[in-house]
């Protein structure tokens, strides 16, 4: 029943130019598409789409990737359904590797260049996260690595909704099946417990902590390597080893001991706790730790910057990742202007990432903000070193 296709074979309007890979679920092909110059990633359901399941899973991936917009998720261009009654995904082509591909996990990779990739990653997921979406497969094959060394997260395909309130509108029905791989799955998975975005905290913790040490967290005399190839036909040891066995902390290992930032080793051992109520809460949180790790310690900046004067004079930085981000005075704002009473949002700031102005947009009817002294009454862009003003706060944006 797999799509039997070979160079030169047409899909529907496609022509088929090479097979790039096989998972559970798909078949993606190098394809040339009308509309398009450059090729493009066809992924094909490897069989009709009999059942509701596969439908299901087909059209949650699709409109999940459809709702994203950060340049740390593959980007898709156009789905549909073939005569033979298969799912197809037309994405962008990714040159490059996936991760394990990419690093062996045998020595442990520079720690700039972990901290680098896990905070796309957590980019990547955080929009995902802020929509309520859960990606519940997080594993070093779906950080899919470009050749200028960007990474971003493929393979949404067993990601759901975890709150009534998400966007995506379709419930997986999975019963209590594991979902994604024993090595990176958590403990609330193996406890029965929904999976949550701090679920995918756990699994990337887990990645994070194999690249900084090359161990995995909660086997510490084998190298990563040897457990994973011990164990892989195991899957139960692996589950059990997420609820009863205790982190091995990074700093029992010399390399960890004498190259890494005592930040890094802490926020990789709170990505690992075992109750999720205990970890950072989403990836947005865990990117905003790694860009200050990233710049304060390693002078690496990745994210955009506030620089927040407040009444008083005092000045701290605020992280600003790519995605939408509230300014105002409720508690679900990232920068809170007074603590007024009146729990409002005053202004969205969002940023697409390197190489882009931030642009603020203010928030009907309340506004009460103003860039560079005009009050901001419609979407203005930020360039670098604008003033921004909202309740007692200053603030001025810097770019990596
Ligand atoms: N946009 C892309 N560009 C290039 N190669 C891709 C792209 N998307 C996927 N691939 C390749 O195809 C393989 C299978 O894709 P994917 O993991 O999305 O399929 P799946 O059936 O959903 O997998 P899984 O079994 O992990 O659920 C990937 O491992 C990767 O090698």
């Amino acid at each position: 029943m797999d799509p039997d296709l070979a160079p030169g074979d047409r899909y529907e309007e496609f022509e088929i130019l090479a097979e790039l890979g096989t998972g559970t679920f798909a078949r993606v092909y190098k394809v040339r598409a009308p509309g398009h110059p450059e090729p493009v990633a066809l992924k094909l359901s490897r069989t009709p789409v009999e059942s509701e399941a596969t439908a299901l899973r087909a059209l949650r991936e699709i409109r999940i990737l459809e709702s994203l917009t950060n340049p740390h998720v593959v980007r898709i261009l156009d789905h549909g359904m073939g005569q033979d009654e298969r799912w197809y995904m037309l994405m962008e082509l990714l040159e490059g590797a996936d991760l394990l591909e990419v690093h062996y996990f045998h020595e442990p990779m520079d720690p700039v260049r972990a901290c680098r990739l896990i905070y796309e990653a957590c980019v990547g997921l955080d929009e995902a996260h802020q929509m309520g979406i859960v990606h519940r497969d997080i594993k070093p094959e779906n950080l899919w690595i470009l050749p200028d060394g960007t990474c971003k997260v493929i393979d949404f395909g067993l990601a759901r909704g975890w709150d009534p309130g998400t966007t995506m509108g379709i419930t997986a029905t999975m019963g209590h099946m594991l979902v994604g791989t024993p090595h990176y799955s958590q403990p609330e998975q193996v406890l029965g417990s929904e999976l949550v975005p701090a679920s995918d905290v756990y699994s990337l913790g887990i990645v994070l902590y194999e690249l900084l040490s090359a161990h995995m967290p909660l086997f510490a005399k084998e190298p990563c390597n040897a457990i994973r190839e011990r164990l892989l036909d195991e899957p139960l040891e692996w589950l059990s080893a997420h609820v009863k066995r205790d982190l091995v902390p990074l700093d029992r290992y010399r390399n960890c001991r004498k190259q890494l930032p005592k930040r890094l080793m802490q926020l990789c051992h709170w990505m690992l706790q075992k109750a999720p109520d205990q970890r950072p809460a989403t990836g947005g949180v865990v990117a905003r730790q790694l860009a200050s790790i990233l710049r304060r310690e390693f002078e690496t900046p990745v994210a955009a910057v506030l620089h927040i004067h407040d009444a008083r004079g005092t000045r701290e930085l605020e992280f600003i990742i790519p995605g939408k981000q509230k300014i105002g005075t409720s508690d679900a704002c990232l920068i809170q202007t007074a603590s007024d009473g009146t729990n409002r949002a005053q202004a969205v700031l969002h940023w697409g990432g390197r190489g882009t102005e931030a642009v603020l947009t203010p928030v009907e009817p309340f506004g009460g903000v103003t860039v560079d002294g005009v009050d901001a009454n419609q979407p203005l862009r930020l360039p670098a070193g604008t003033t921004i003003k909202a309740g007692r706060l200053t603030m001025t944006i810097e770019y990596p």
